[in-house]
């Protein structure tokens, strides 16, 4: 078994846990199946809404520098009724992607709000990136690109409008977020036979590893 730290790095990979937060019905399971999903052109389906329920756990390996990264994303309700289960799994996350719908202003003006819960669960310095979602409905657009921009200015974080629909920006907002908690060094360096597991046994690993913190 690979042992971090003790010249056996060779065999371990590194481990940033995602997560998605936003209102509900922004794009965020979109986003994440987009992302995640090897048959791109299936990953949409605009036909019907899911809304998640508790929680999705999906899990992409990226090469980041030279380095193996397990990406463990982990996709929240945006419902108003898991809010407090939602933001309970915020807490050991490197990152987050903050998702808004340019054609919902509501959604728009919970950013600040969404932002005071991941700092206040996740910490100040964990790395956000904010995507202003369905960018190919243009002219439904209610909340204009600036805006969006600035709010990502006063806060120091990076910004994009993104359509999962249209597969838009979505590459590109993980690659920013995932390189910047790469530079932080705020990931975790597992062994390889911790990142092998699979999302069902991932899961429980982390709501162990939870239950064990709440204690
Ligand atoms: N046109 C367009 N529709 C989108 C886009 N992303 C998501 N949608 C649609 O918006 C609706 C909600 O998408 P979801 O991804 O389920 O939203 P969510 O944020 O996960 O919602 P909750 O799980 O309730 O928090 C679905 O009907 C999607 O097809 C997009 O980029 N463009
Ligand atoms: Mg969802």
């Amino acid at each position: 078994m690979a042992v971090p730290g003790q010249g056996d790095e060779g065999r371990s990979a590194l481990l940033m846990k995602i997560v998605m937060a936003g209102e509900s019905c922004v794009g965020k399971t979109s986003i994440v199946r987009r992302y995640t999903e090897p048959n791109a052109a299936a990953a949409f389906s605009s036909s019907s809404y899911l809304a998640t329920i508790g929680i999705d756990f999906k899990v992409k390996c990226v090469t980041l520098n030279d380095k193996t990264v397990k990406l463990q994303i982990w996709d929240t309700a945006g419902q108003e009724r898991f809010h407090t289960l939602s933001t309970s799994y915020f807490r050991g996350a490197q990152g987050f992607v903050l998702v808004y719908d340019i054609t919902n202003l509501d959604s728009f003006q919970s950013v600040t709000s969404w932002m005071k819960d991941i700092h206040e669960k996740a910490g100040d310095e964990v790395d956000i990136v904010l995507l202003g979602n369905k960018c190919d409905k243009e002219s439904e657009r209610v909340v204009p690109k600036h805006k969006g921009e600035k709010l990502a200015w006063e806060h120091g974080i990076p910004f994009f409008e993104t359509s999962a629909k249209d597969n838009v920006n979505i590459e590109d907002a993980f690659s920013v977020l995932t390189k910047e908690i790469l530079e932080k060094k705020s990931w975790v360096l597992y062994d390889l036979e911790v990142v092998d597991l699979n999302e069902n046994q991932l899961s429980l690993l982390y709501s162990r590893k939870m239950f064990k913190d709440l204690r």
